[in-house]
């Protein structure tokens, strides 16, 4: 996978050489490219906001900057074999659809992401509006609060989706068992989990994940996500489709 990251700190993004990513990207399994917004500014001041037609605080991102980095890297970007082809824009902002690992898991399939993270009020809206009919535009938010830029969005989006690629986890199948994997523990939240000692300041390990009944441990797991899912997030209990449900309700 190709990523393209446009940004006015692009040293923000230094983490995604170590821990996992980094791998993935000494493989060659995850294609990481950075770029100074500012470089496609044209005033010795390499300004890139300006005040907010209509007034109100703050400052917004100017279109034509965004409007020259993004075509110069996708320009840049197309691969010889497929000239046509072109990146999925992702951005950043509170006032986006949610990020889920529904839609991580969906990003994951795509060859190429460019991401466009925002500053100050965020970048105006015409940019967008240009690049929807020729990209994928999204927005999205990893959350209902707002940061000082999308920076550290774009650093949980790229962690979220570089842990699906093949290869980047150590062992596939924990991607599978995730809380929000689809299957059978799907929109369930992880259970408790525990290692060596079995006893541990006089904390005792649940004896039944030392039994070795697999079923029952299946069974225990499911029971303790579902408790704690009821406990913590019980509007995800909604998600369940019904035979889910019915399959726990059988066993209680
Ligand atoms: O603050 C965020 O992005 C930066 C941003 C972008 C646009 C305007 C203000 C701030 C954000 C919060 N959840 N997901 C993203």
């Amino acid at each position: 996978m190709r990523v393209d990251i446009i940004s006015i700190f692009p040293e923000y993004f230094a983490p995604l050489d170590v821990s996992l990513v980094g791998k993935a990207r000494e493989r060659g399994t995850l294609d990481i490219r950075l770029h100074q917004l500012r470089d496609w500014t044209r005033d010795v001041h390499k300004t890139v906001d300006d005040t907010p037609y209509g007034g109100g605080p703050g400052m917004v991102m100017k279109p034509e900057i965004w409007g020259e980095a993004i075509d110069a890297v996708v320009e840049q970007g197309r691969p010889e074999a497929d000239p046509a082809a072109l990146p999925r824009m992702i951005v950043p902002t509170p006032s986006g659809r949610p990020f889920t690992q529904e839609v991580a898991l969906d990003y994951a399939k795509e060859p190429w992401l460019l991401f466009t993270p925002a500053r100050y009020e965020g970048i105006d809206s015409r940019v967008m509006a240009e690049y929807g009919s020729r990209l994928r535009v999204d927005e999205v938010s990893i959350g209902d609060y707002v940061l000082a830029g999308g920076e550290a969005a774009v650093l949980v989006i790229v962690e979220a989706v570089g842990r699906l690629l093949p290869g980047v986890l150590g062992n596939a199948c924990s991607v599978a068992d995730d809380s929000f994997a689809p299957g059978a523990m799907a929109n369930l939240l992880e259970g408790p989990v525990y290692t060596k000692p079995p006893v541990w300041r006089g904390h005792e390990v649940p004896e039944i994940l030392l039994s070795g009944h697999h079923g029952k441990i299946a069974r225990w797991r499911r029971d303790e996500a579902f408790r704690r899912t009821s406990d913590k997030r019980p509007e995800l209990l909604a998600r369940l489709d019904s035979d889910a449900l019915d399959a726990h309700d059988r066993r209680v």
